[in-house]
């Protein structure tokens, strides 16, 4: 059989009437994947790896597209809005009178907001698809569309139904395709009952032979079965064993997977077999259906049929083809390398400063930085974007501040510190820096990393980071073309590791230790029990708090004249801070992840307890333990791990990318158009897609608002909003009708009088910023007389952060959910359980005491 697909490739190409064909296939390069067909029909367990997985070795690039992007080249960066015009509020906004009744009004506008939206509701408009929904061909779904476009899911439904009740029922087109039900003596209009065959097929039979119908070509097989004009009869035992092949058919993951090598999608995958199941019953040979029924349903009637499937599709559905494949070659995000041909025709020297943290990556980085003449900074979080802007411009060498939510022009600056999503590709440095390389790997904002690294036009790009990603960034500078110059550090002092442990009680803290927690709630619960039961006084950094609250706390304690000595941080601590941390105290290792509880990953612990001791600090000897002693083993075996390479960097389309791809996929709403270029887009084996469930989330909601562009769609659908924070997406969703209908967006909140009483006003506070944020990033993002109170957003801001802050130093409650949901009970996970609170511990230690105490008072009365 393997030797038969060579022959019917070799027949294709070498048969006249195919010469289109044969050239539509050949300038596919899916064709390499229909050649291993050979193997698939050989092997048992076949080649065809899933289509939909990021990286698959199936995706190849498709001829012509790599010079499509090469069009893009750096049309990637959005003109941005550079001028933050000093707009007032109207009507005085902020007055407190207002500002209690907005707030009123406000609460009810969110209250509203969060009964009619499902947050989850990527999946939302799921039972709207059937009607309105498109295929992955473009195609409509209306509902007699929709029985040909099902999805695999709704194709096994058919299958199973199918099976119960034959073809009727199910798609009433069926019967007119020729599958008829059985009459009452037992037999199909279109089957024979007899073991013998009418004499149109003995004709055949003689043609065809036998067994022999194995060994024949495909093509002419298939031309013949189309040829006939009296199909062959079977008995009913004879035609459900044929029913049942199709069914092992449709389902086969073989026979799908092969199908996308000629184009045929997943989810018109169905509709095709179910047509060609139509097209075999009114055209079977009788040869052709002995021979499929001794085979039955099995992966040797799949591959006996799967030839003539291809035949049947290639003539029946040309147009679906044509589509599927503009939609593929659309999605097409191989070769990133191209996407940038400014800084392919530039001559880039790449040094990558490669070690563990505290090691004087970036302060080797930031030198070369300075000595530039023109130099960009590329920072993973504003807070260190803001760290380098101070920094760089104490030293005298004037630098600009450029994030999503500020831009701060020092004139005569040729510098420029930067998040690094915001870094120009357009622009030419000498030098420019990127920070924290290895989140070139981060499921989320990797894509940002690796834009940066492919698309910086400087002359000499400095990384910093740890090996993770050493091995990619090699293979990618081969790529390129870029020169790679590799520096290696190793730690200045090495990390001690106290064996002694706090033997599980926090009142063994000390002076200058951080205690690493991974939830908002055990933060709190740790500088309560701290603050409780020692003299000292806690600062807390977590992930939720504006930059400028977090570098508030950070100075509250590095500053020796006070009595915040200990600080309580979450991850948020790994990056970005100067802290003047003694010893790293992790009070549990394992954490949330958004879906499970899971032991804390190796690098992120190595990272987290590299915070202590530090070059020029009070401490530059660092020492690293736990609260309990059973979670020692697991932070020495951390700690000893070597950096584990990382195989895959992430992507994302570019809106010009995604805009292309809607082309193919019109009236599709954002939200889908995602979700399908999820599906669809291929990558080269270094690369994957980076995680865009928010961003679905957020496309989802703003669904309902009118008269957005695509772009300004894809635009706000960056906006840093938490999808988790009702109040927030309230926000977002409120600027996004504003803007649709061309009216000024008014911030519309009210501000809070004081500090913070309780969590949940904490919370407020936390929210309030992040909406703050969002108005003066989205004021960056579009047009910036659609958002005049900019300035009024940013004096809010700092208000809020220093509200915050103050907050922060008086907090001793019990944190609260921010959706006001219990906390999920403590969840296990192999391998590694998650510590419990040592404060729940001795709470409900007191509680057995005092039952314990009652029952036995109760025993003596
Ligand atoms: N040559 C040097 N002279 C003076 N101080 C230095 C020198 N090298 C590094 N330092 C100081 O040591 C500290 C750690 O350096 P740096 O931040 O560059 O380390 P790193 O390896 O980038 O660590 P991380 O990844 O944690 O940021 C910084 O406070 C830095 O100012």
């Amino acid at each position: 059989m393997g030797k038969g697909l060579a022959t019917f490739l070799f027949r294709i190409y070498t048969s006249k009437n195919n010469v289109s064909r044969v050239k539509f296939m050949l300038s596919n390069r899916y064709f390499h994947s229909l050649r291993q067909y050979e193997n698939w029909v050989s092997d048992k367990d076949p080649f065809v790896p899933s289509f939909d997985m990021p990286g698959r070795e199936f995706s190849t690039s498709l001829v012509g597209l790599g010079g499509k992007f090469r069009n893009f080249g750096d049309a990637n960066v959005r003109p941005f809005s550079s001028v933050v015009e000093n707009g007032d509020d109207d009507g005085g906004e902020d007055s407190v009178m207002r500002g209690s009744r907005r707030k009123r009004s406000e609460e009810k506008n969110i209250v509203d907001f969060v009964k009619s939206i499902d947050f989850d509701g990527v999946t939302e408009n799921k039972g709207e698809e059937g009607v309105d929904g498109f295929n992955e061909n473009g195609m409509y779904g209306s509902r007699d569309v929709e029985s040909e476009h099902e999805s695999d899911k709704e194709n096994k439904d058919i299958v199973n139904l199918t099976r119960i009740n034959g073809f009727d029922g199910v798609h009433e087109n069926l019967v007119d395709d020729g599958i008829d039900d059985f009459k009452e003596n037992g037999m199909c209009d279109s089957t024979v009952v007899e073991s013998k065959y009418e004499s149109d097929d003995v004709s055949n039979d003689k043609t065809v032979g036998g067994k022999q119908v194995a060994f024949r070509d495909p093509v002419e097989l298939y031309q013949e079965l189309r040829n006939i004009e009296k199909h062959a009869k079977l008995k009913r035992a004879d035609w459900e064993i044929v029913q049942e092949v199709f069914n092992y058919f449709s389902k086969s993951g073989l026979a799908a997977n092969q199908s996308l090598a000629i184009y045929i999608g997943r989810s018109f995958f169905p509709t095709a077999v179910h047509k060609f199941r139509s097209f075999f019953s009114k055209k079977c040979s009788a040869v052709v259906a002995e021979h499929v029924i001794s085979l039955g349903p099995s992966d040797a009637a799949v591959k006996f049929l799967f030839p003539i499937f291809v035949e049947f599709c290639i003539e029946e559905f040309p147009n679906e083809i044509k589509q599927f494949r503009s939609m593929i070659q659309s999605a097409d995000l191989t070769e990133p390398h191209t996407w940038f041909p400014f800084a392919r025709a530039m001559k880039r020297k790449i040094v990558y400063h490669c070690g563990p943290t505290n090691s004087g990556k970036t302060y080797n980085a930031l030198q070369r930085f300075m000595e530039a003449k023109k130099g960009v900074y590329c920072s993973p979080l504003r807070l260190l974007a803001m760290e380098v802007f101070d920094k760089v411009n104490a030293q005298g060498v004037y630098c600009s501040l450029h994030t999503g939510q500020e831009k701060k022009f020092v004139p005569f600056s040729n510098h420029v510190a930067c998040t690094v999503e915001m870094v120009s590709t357009e622009e030419l440095y000498d030098i420019a820096v990127i920070d924290e390389i290895q989140m070139m790997s981060d499921p989320y904002r990797g894509y940002a990393w690796t834009r940066a690294l492919l698309g910086l036009k400087a002359d000499e790009i400095h990384l910093c980071g740890d090996p993770t990603v050493l091995n990619i960034v090699r293979k990618i500078c081969s790529e390129t073309g870029d020169e790679l110059h590799e520096h290696h550090y190793g730690r200045f002092k090495p990390l001690a590791v106290e064996a002694k442990t706090l033997l599980g009680d926090l009142r063994n803290v000390r002076s200058g230790d951080c205690v690493v927690a991974f939830s908002r709630r055990e933060i709190f619960e740790v500088k309560m029990a701290i603050e409780k039961h020692t003299s000292h006084r806690c600062c807390v950094i977590y992930g939720a708090l504006p930059p400028e609250t977090r570098r508030q706390q950070a100075n509250l304690f590095n500053d020796q004249d006070n009595e915040f000595d200990v600080l309580v941080a979450s991850d948020a601590v790994g990056m970005g801070l100067n802290l003047n941390i003694r010893r790293v105290v992790f009070y549990s290792l394992s954490k949330y992840n958004g879906d499970k509880i899971v032991a804390v990953p190796a690098s992120q612990v190595k990272q987290i307890a590299g915070r202590a001791g530090r070059r020029g600090s009070r401490y530059p000897d660092g020492l690293t333990t736990t609260l309990h002693l059973d979670d020692l083993d697991y932070l020495i075996d951390c700690l000893k791990q070597p950096f584990e390479e990382v195989k895959k960097v992430g992507l994302f389309p570019f809106f010009e990318q995604v805009e292309l791809f809607a082309g193919q996929s019109p009236n599709v709403t954002f939200c889908k158009l995602l979700e399908k270029f999820g599906e669809n887009c291929r990558l080269d084996g270094s690369y994957f897609l980076c995680r865009h469930d928010h961003i679905k989330k957020v496309a989802n909601m703003l669904e309902k608002v009118q008269g957005l562009s695509l772009e300004d769609r894809f635009n706000f659908c960056f906006a840093p909003v938490n999808v988790r924070d009702p109040k927030a997406m309230y926000h977002l969703l409120r600027f996004a009708s504003s803007y649709s209908k061309n009216v000024p967006v008014s911030i519309a909140m009210g501000m809070p009088k004081g500090s913070a009483k309780n969590d949940a006003e904490l919370l407020d506070l936390e929210t309030k910023h992040q909406v703050l944020s969002m108005y003066l990033w989205l004021s960056n993002h579009f047009k910036e007389e659609t958002f005049p109170y900019v300035k009024k957003a940013e004096e809010m801001a700092v208000d809020v952060a220093d509200l915050l802050g103050k907050s922060l130093v008086n907090a001793c409650w019990k944190p609260e959910s921010r959706q006001g949901k219990k906390p999920k009970p403590q969840e296990k996970e192999e391998g590694y359980q998650r510590r419990r609170s040592i404060i729940k511990l001795h709470e409900k230690k007191r509680q057995d005491k005092s039952a314990l105490a009652d029952n036995s008072s109760k025993v003596a009365a």
